[in-house]
């Protein structure tokens, strides 16, 4: 009889749960449910989206796992009630603390090769370290910090325990991803005492049961999550354009970036996912076409309509502060504009400024790397827009591939439940997408005049 999982993405947005059939990946059904905007989030919103999504599936599955969006903080206390709102990866309040951890940990240098990056406002302990300065009774009743997928497998989970698995992990400035363990003293350090850490599970443990008998398998950030859905490659760079813009490759070595451009993220497999994040992703065209009193359709037609180079004017999408490069104060500019500047141009230097921020991340990925990428894969709701396929395609002066429109995040996490209920040594293979080649002609000078631009701005990221 065929057996079934259901792979489950809490990302920023949204929540989408797929049942898929466990030896095909076929998927026979699909839900999703809302999350409310905002850096600040009471999990409650997420267990009862994930309450939605599961309901009627939950009981079909053999075996579960979620993805979930990165690195934001879950403090509980000994009874697992949640101590205050999360403090999601796009927060970026705690930059001071970030600096602060920086230094706790020996400066850029030792702390990237400590726990594979240098701390940002986006990873776990600066927000302990925020928390502990501003919120000390905040600090002083939390027993124990989750990462958001982890708490949520939790309330799957008939044992009540916390599990998380080293990709989330290596995205809280407390684990050591050269040597895959858990820092404990960095974490204590954050948050003013012993705190407890979710147990670390191996990618392909079984870490508990649901009530319906259905095996729980550790789950994984969303970007590990998609990277596992696409069956990633040596030598494939993935760009996800969800909330946050990322770049992505995968290697068999820890990154170590001191210049603090490129995380060094484990993936879920045992491999390591050296990443580029961006504050601002499909976002940014969310507010060019909000701007514009447009929909999606119509924001794509207008940009299409216009000249390659928006006749010279330029966008700097920081919207949200930035994180790649490091400017979490920054605003967004519109610059350059001259005479005849018309609405369609508008649209076209949006969407082509948001290319260039993707860019950037990519060449430092590409930097780290020493290596091109062999092919570019574009998912994530942002890749919907057929101007935004063209425009990267033009910014990159390369071909990119885009897979038919699939929740990547969530087929990574039914694949790693497949792969926890089969028991074997690898993940099982599924069917890849069909993708289409999306070819522009190279337009060199739009990068040019952003990263000029750009630059004479913000020179600290020059
Ligand atoms: N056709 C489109 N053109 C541009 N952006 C789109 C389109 N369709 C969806 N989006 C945007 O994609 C984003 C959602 O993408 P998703 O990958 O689900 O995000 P997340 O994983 O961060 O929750 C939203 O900002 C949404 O408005
Ligand atoms: O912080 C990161 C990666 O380091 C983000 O990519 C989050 O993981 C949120 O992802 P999306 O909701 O944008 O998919």
């Amino acid at each position: 009889m065929a057996q079934f999982v259901l792979g489950i993405d809490s990302s920023t947005q949204s929540c989408k749960a797929l049942l898929v059939n466990a030896e095909t990946g076929e998927i026979v059904e699909e839900k999703r449910a809302s999350h409310p905007g905002g850096t600040e989030v009471d999990p409650a919103h997420w267990v009862k989206a994930l309450n939605e999504v599961t309901e009627g599936l939950l009981e079909k599955a053999d075996a579960v796992a979620i993805a979930g969006q990165q690195h934001g903080m879950v403090l509980l206390d000994e009874n697992n009630e949640v101590v205050r709102d999360a403090l999601l990866w796009n927060d970026t309040r705690s930059a001071p603390e970030a600096d602060e951890l920086t230094a706790f940990l020996g400066g850029p240098q030792r702390a990237a090769e400590h726990v594979g990056s240098v701390p940002l406002a986006a990873y776990t302990a600066t927000k302990m370290l925020w928390v502990r300065k501003n919120e000390p009774q905040n600090a002083a009743r939390a027993a124990k910090v989750a990462l958001p997928h982890d708490y949520l497998t939790m309330q799957l989970n008939a044992s009540d325990e916390l599990y998380t698995d080293h990709g989330e992990a290596s995205g809280t400035s407390y684990y050591n991803t050269a040597k895959r363990q858990w820092e404990t003293s960095i974490a204590a350090w954050a948050i003013g005492h012993k705190i407890e850490l979710p147990k670390l599970a191996e990618p392909n443990e079984v870490v508990g049961k649901t009530e319906s008998g259905a095996l729980i398998a550790p789950g994984t950030g969303d970007n590990m999550g998609a990277a596992l859905g696409l069956d990633l490659q040596d030598g494939d760079a993935v760009v996800s354009m969800g909330t946050s813009a990322v770049a992505m490759m995968l290697s068999d070595v820890a990154a170590a970036d001191y210049k603090n451009n490129v995380s060094g993220f484990a993936d879920a497999t045992g491999k390591y996912l050296p990443l580029a994040c961006t504050l601002n992703g499909a976002p940014v065209m969310d507010f060019a076409a909000a701007t514009l009193g447009v929909d999606h359709d119509e924001l794509a037609e207008m940009v299409l309509s216009a000249e390659p180079g928006a006749k010279g004017a330029v966008f700097l999408p920081y919207l949200a502060g930035e994180r790649t490069p490091n400017l979490p104060h920054a605003k967004a500019h519109l610059g350059n504009i001259g005479a005849g500047f018309e609405r369609k141009d508008l649209a076209r230097a949006m969407v082509e400024g948001l290319a260039c921020s993707v860019r950037e991340g990519l060449e430092n990925i590409v930097a780290q790397r020493g290596a091109e990428p062999d092919r570019i894969i574009l998912i994530g709701g942002g890749a919907k827009s057929k101007a935004f396929r063209e425009v990267l395609a033009q910014v990159l002066g390369i071909d990119i591939y885009v897979p038919e429109p699939a929740e990547f995040v969530a087929i990574g996490a039914a694949r790693q439940a497949a792969w926890a209920l089969s028991g074997e040594v690898t993940p099982p293979v599924w069917k890849q997408p069909e993708m289409i080649k999306v070819s522009a002609e190279k337009r060199p000078s739009i990068y040019r005049n952003y990263i000029n631009y750009r630059n004479k701005l913000y020179p600290e990221a020059a």
